[in-house]
């Protein structure tokens, strides 16, 4: 699995501990920066990842910024992007399970590392349930 990751200057911390532990898992990334805590706009880098996982050059993406919330709007424009703001393991868990969310975004400043990596290791090990919830993921997808 490829996961494609960027943030904000809010979510910069965030998003190299997270990277840590992702390359610790052997999972192969694709960083899109920001790369400083110096100040830039998150849409930019929620556009970008989204992008990358729309278009199939990673399966999955991962956002972080100040709080979650704009990184994780600007991705969802993108088409067949579903991105899911987590703050606990159960939306984690649940996100994956109905929504079969293909992005995660978390909040630097919003939610501390331990929290976040443990919301990111249940997005990563949770399977789609399908049934029911295709039908819904597929009105997504549609509109
Ligand atoms: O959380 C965010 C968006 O939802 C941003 O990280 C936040 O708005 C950046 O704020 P500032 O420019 O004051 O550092």
């Amino acid at each position: 699995m490829k996961i494609a990751i960027a943030s904000d200057h809010g979510g910069y911390q965030l998003k190299e501990e997270v990277k840590k532990y992702l390359e610790d898992r052997g999972i192969e990334i694709l960083d899109l920066g920001t790369n400083s805590e110096e100040s830039v706009d998150y849409p930019e880098y929620g556009h970008a990842c989204g992008e990358a996982v729309a278009s199939g050059k990673a399966d999955r993406g991962i956002v972080c910024c100040g709080t979650g919330i704009g990184i994780s709007i600007a991705a969802n424009k993108v088409k067949g992007v579903r991105c899911a703001l987590c703050t606990d393991v159960n939306m984690a868990v649940m996100t994956r399970k109905h929504n079969d969310a293909n992005m995660l975004a978390m909040g630097g400043r919003t939610t501390d590392t331990k929290t976040a990596l443990e919301i990111t290791a249940a997005w990563l090990d949770t399977e789609f349930e399908g049934g029911r919830h295709q039908r819904r993921v597929d009105m997504l997808n549609r509109y």
